[in-house]
């Protein structure tokens, strides 16, 4: 089953999400991506062979955007690798979409180590 998957990062942390993606290209080619815009761009420039869609770029919207996709219930993962080290003009939004996530219950990965540990728990593999 495809499911629809939303990988997010801010600035300093898109080598990291861009460096995860292309070591789980295999898996991540079978499912849809959705990305805040710049975030997406980064991921499509490494890739271009991933499905990737985006929303606004998350200081103008997106997180609040994708946040809207899971109250929906149209995403099946939240890969988000935020800075830990640096203030966000949209803090609100940030915690807007983690606590969206928790109410939903959807799978989250907020580190490259727990999103490899999503993987390796078969949650691409559906
Ligand atoms: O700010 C973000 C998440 O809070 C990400 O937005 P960008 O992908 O546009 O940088």
């Amino acid at each position: 089953m495809s499911l629809k998957l939303a990988l997010v990062a801010h600035d300093r942390m898109k080598p990291a999400l861009a460096e995860w993606a292309a070591r789980h290209t295999a898996e991540l080619g079978r499912h849809k991506l959705v990305c805040t815009a710049t975030t997406g761009g980064v991921l499509r420039e490494r890739n271009p062979a991933l499905d990737v869609t985006t929303v606004k770029s998350g200081p103008l919207g997106g997180d609040q955007q994708i946040g809207g996709m899971i109250a929906e219930g149209q995403i099946g993962a939240l890969i988000f690798f935020p800075d830990p080290l640096a203030p966000q003009a949209h803090d609100v939004d940030v915690k807007a979409l983690l606590r969206i996530a928790l109410v939903y219950d959807v799978p989250c990965a907020f580190n490259p180590a727990t999103a490899d540990l999503l993987v390796a728990g078969g949650l691409l593999a559906r």
